[in-house]
């Protein structure tokens, strides 16, 4: 059986050590499409190693980059989970920030599998994640949700019903973040090496027309959006961020992000303009300081 649920539930939590260096989050910061403006301090912030900022984001490719020594995909190897990379979607995305993340640096991840949802026609794998320094300090935990085509009725919990409302009233900001054709192939070389973003043969496998960009670049370039438009560029003002993947993005085409405003908590629902404003992230929450 691809998903033994008991096994995955019951195994003990996976730990790794992460090392990353300024390289790293510059590359990282390359794969979201930063720097095109290069001659605006402020964007070179994220792409040079003077005062050099690091996106609270980065958080999820730590480690892992090409640098690391990754040169295969990563598969779905966790334990009581055998799954082909060509039925799995990444399905959303939550990270909450304990420190700010330095600009090189060291981190132990344990990561586990928390829950396994049965959405009938898929599975859901929420696998968990936390980090700390050298010192036992948190650095951050963070959730992911894989959606695993055709792994569902087994006869599990559906999760948890969440409410994707976004405000009635118009939103207080629109953020609009083109992306390049080239976009997936840079950014993948931060870690996640899945053929499904840059090889045609296998999206089309896959069941798409063509690659897709990587869940988590969206996510990050939504996450870095809101740090330049709202937060002064200030990426420590990021407490936590939550997402659904409700829909793919192709490389070169336009993140549209709306924003509304209640406090310190964001309600976000990013949009692709050039698809009649198809949905790509939505139940969006950035919760700042
Ligand atoms: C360890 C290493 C792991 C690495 C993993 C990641 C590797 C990466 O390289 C992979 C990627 O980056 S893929 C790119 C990013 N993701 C995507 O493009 C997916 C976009 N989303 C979709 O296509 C659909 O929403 C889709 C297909 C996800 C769902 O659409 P539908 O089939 O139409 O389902 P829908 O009818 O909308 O919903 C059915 C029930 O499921 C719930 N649901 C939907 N999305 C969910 C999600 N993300 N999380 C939890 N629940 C979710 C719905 O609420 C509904 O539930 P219920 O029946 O209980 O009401």
């Amino acid at each position: 059986m691809p998903i033994d649920v008991n096994a995955a539930l019951a195994a003990a939590p996976t730990v790794r050590e992460a090392t990353w260096t300024e390289r790293d989050v510059i590359l990282y910061h390359l794969g979201l499409g930063a720097g095109v403006n290069s001659l605006d301090p402020a964007e070179l912030g994220w792409v040079y190693e003077k005062n050099l900022r690091v996106l609270p984001t980065f958080a999820m490719v730590a480690g892992q980059g090409v640098s690391a020594g990754e040169t295969k995909p990563a598969g779905m190897n966790l334990p009581g989970i055998d799954i082909d990379l060509r039925r799995i979607l990444h399905g959303g995305q939550s990270l909450a920030l304990h420190a700010p993340i330095p600009a090189a640096g060291t981190a132990t991840i344990s990561s586990r599998v928390a829950d396994v949802w049965d959405k009938g026609k898929a599975a859901v794998i929420v696998l968990e994640q936390s980090a700390v320094d050298d010192e036992g300090n948190p650095l951050w935990t963070n959730s992911m949700q894989i959606w695993a085509r055709g792994e569902g009725g087994f006869g599990g919990v559906a999760g948890p019903d969440v409410s994707s409302a976004v405000p009635e009233r118009a939103a207080d900001k629109v953020l609009v973040s083109p992306t390049g054709p080239q976009q997936a192939l840079v950014y993948r070389l931060s870690g996640d090496l899945n053929p499904l973003h840059a090889d045609p043969e296998f999206a089309t496998t896959a069941g798409f027309d063509r690659p897709i960009l990587h869940g988590l670049a969206s996510y990050g370039i939504v996450c870095k959006a809101v740090v330049d438009g709202l937060l002064d560029g200030d990426p420590d003002r990021m407490q936590s961020f939550s997402v659904r993947f409700a829909g793919s993005l192709y490389p070169g085409e336009t993140l549209e992000t709306a924003v509304w405003r209640d406090g310190n908590r964001l309600t976000l629902l990013a949009t692709c303009p050039e698809r009649d404003g198809q949905p790509v992230l939505t139940h969006a929450v950035m919760e700042v300081r």
